[in-house]
């Protein structure tokens, strides 16, 4: 599978000085491919004689900006320069740029004079971005925004930290990015992704070599897998039969409460798992065997009760030992009996485990079950996959959630190396991290439409589908996180985002796959 990267400001410099440094490849001769990429955008969108108005920082974001303004006034264009900072803090790439256009007698000013322009270049902050952006520089953010015409961002949108998405007090609201070498976290994740406009990446000559062998932390899957869901599926055997496609053990739902299990259930066997058993309530009998008659099923009642425990707890033993994999917690609640439920699972069995919702709450509350499931990890090799959200995830990292809202990319490592499985941690970019891969995935498909209720449970369903199949943990995860933001996409390009309904999901598994994986 083809990877993207996206990468940190510190990787980026990294790359830069490897090319300058290791490659030799001139620093101005990035910065000029840099602004010829950049000038050549705007020459696809404006004619000669347009007004362009070039505001410039003093990094080497301003240096591009400028050279992005000469080679427009060498083009036939009207150029205005602006330089928000002192000229004397200039870097040294950004004083030749200076030095060249005052060559071309082009006068340099100190503030913006006219709101009239056709084309606003955005060069006060590139990656450099250290801090809050506050007084003549959040002014000038301000009135760049202000102003009426096109906005076209160098390298990312000022005031958008690279690293998070985060908007460092006031930000460029661009109308299309130019970016160079690879997109940075910042144009991906929130905010940030939403200040970008269209954002287009250029090569200026700083390629993979220029990792010099360790590859960025973070990747994704190129787009063009983006109508291809179909390859990422696990090969499917013309001779199988239900046996050999996975059984998966459903442990969910709670008294009156059907829908999470009947949602997961779905989706597993929607994924292409040869058998579904759901393990619920006895209350819920009925309405499951109505809306999903394919599920096997065991129920318990009165679990609560020594001896019916006694007796239920012997049949979930067999269905364990029956299952290829075990999903647990999608509507479990927090009961005495959801407690001996989660602590069985764990314990008296070796299969592998997708924990979600509940079933992450249970085990944000036991050290005692976290360090089993650790030890089953590194001993039997049991894989673990947790799908928590936001709120879910912080409880179980011990922190608040805006703080894995900051930083998603190292937490949700940090958590899987932890408990030795995989982490989904799951946002508007689902992050997702193995504990033995150094690198983390970054999810880009999906739309709000999905933050609806029961599609956790459609994506737990679908990733333990995808581990009865053979699977492994991470590449379950990997899939059925992109696969399910695939569905919401085509979801809600039928309805529209407001409609989405987790229901819908699991629907258009019907129509995702229709191309047929790979043949065994
Ligand atoms: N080799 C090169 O010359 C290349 C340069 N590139 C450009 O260089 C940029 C990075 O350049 P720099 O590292 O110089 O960084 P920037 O140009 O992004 O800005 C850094 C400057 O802004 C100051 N600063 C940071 N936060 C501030 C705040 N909140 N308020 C006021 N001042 C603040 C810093 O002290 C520093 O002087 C990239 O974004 C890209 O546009 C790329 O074109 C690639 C090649
Ligand atoms: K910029």
């Amino acid at each position: 599978m083809e990877k993207k990267y996206f990468v940190t400001s510190a990787e980026m410099k990294k790359y830069d000085k490897t090319t300058i440094e290791h490659f030799e490849v001139p620093s101005l001769v990035l910065m000029e491919r840099a602004a010829l990429e950049t000038a050549e955008e705007i020459e696809k969108r404006f004619k000669k004689g347009s007004r362009v108005l070039v505001i410039s920082g003093t990094g080497n974001n301003g240096g591009d900006g400028i050279a992005v303004g000469r080679i427009l006034m060498q083009r036939g264009y009207e150029v205005d320069f602006v330089l928000i900072g002192e000229q004397a803090k200039c870097s040294k790439e950004t004083r030749r740029q200076l030095d060249i256009i005052a060559k071309y007698e082009c006068p340099m000013k100190s503030k913006i004079e006219s709101m009239e322009y056709d084309i606003i270049i955005d060069a006060l902050f590139g990656i450099g971005l250290s801090r809050n952006v506050e007084g003549i520089y959040k002014n000038c953010i301000e009135t760049m925004n202000d102003i009426c015409g096109f906005i076209v961002s160098v390298d990312i949108p000022s005031g958008i930290n690279a690293d998070t998405g985060e908007v460092m007090n006031a930000a460029v609201k661009a109308d299309i990015t130019v970016t160079f070498a690879y997109e940075k976290l910042g144009h991906i994740l929130y905010p940030g992704c939403e200040y970008c406009g269209e954002v287009l990446c250029k090569d200026i000559g700083i390629t993979d070599e220029s990792f010099l062998g360790e590859e960025p932390l973070v990747y994704s899957y190129a787009d063009r897998y983006k109508e291809q869901a179909a390859a990422l599926m696990p090969a499917r055997n013309r001779g199988g039969n239900k046996g050999t496609f996975g059984k998966v053990l459903v442990v969910a739902g709670s008294r009156n409460m059907s829908g999470a299990c009947e949602l997961c259930a779905r989706s597993a066997y929607r994924i292409g798992a040869g058998m579904v058993k759901i393990v619920t309530p006895e209350e819920n009998r009925e309405i499951i065997q109505k809306n999903l008659p394919e599920a096997l099923l065991s129920t318990y009642s009165d679990a609560e009760k020594p001896e019916a425990w006694e007796v239920f707890s012997q049949d979930l033993k067999e269905s364990m030992k029956w299952a290829d994999c075990i999903v647990i917690g999608p509507g479990i609640g927090k009961s005495g009996t959801a407690h001996r439920l989660f602590e069985y699972t764990v314990k008296e069995s070796a299969k592998d485990l997708v924990i979600d919702a509940d079933g992450l709450n249970l085990l944000a509350e036991s050290e005692e079950l976290q360090e089993s499931l650790r030890t089953a990890a590194l001993r039997e090799g049991r894989q673990i996959i947790i799908t928590p959200h936001v709120a879910e995830f912080a409880r179980l990292y011990g922190c608040k959630p805006e703080e894995v809202k900051k930083d998603i990319i190292s937490k949700t490592k940090k958590l899987a190396d932890r408990l030795c499985g995989t982490v989904v941690c799951k946002d508007a970019r689902t992050a997702v991290a193995h504990y033995e891969e150094r690198c983390v995935y970054l999810n880009v498909t999906g739309n709000d439409g999905m933050a609806t209720a029961g599609s956790g449970d459609v994506l737990a369903g679908i990733i333990a589908g995808l581990l009865a199949q053979g699977g492994k943990g991470r590449e379950a995860a990997l899939t059925g996180v992109f696969l399910h933001g695939r569905l919401g996409d085509l979801a809600a390009e039928k309805t529209g985002r407001y409609a989405v309904m987790a229901g819908d999901l699991t629907e258009q598994l019907k129509y995702i796959l229709s191309d047929e994986g790979k043949r065994r």
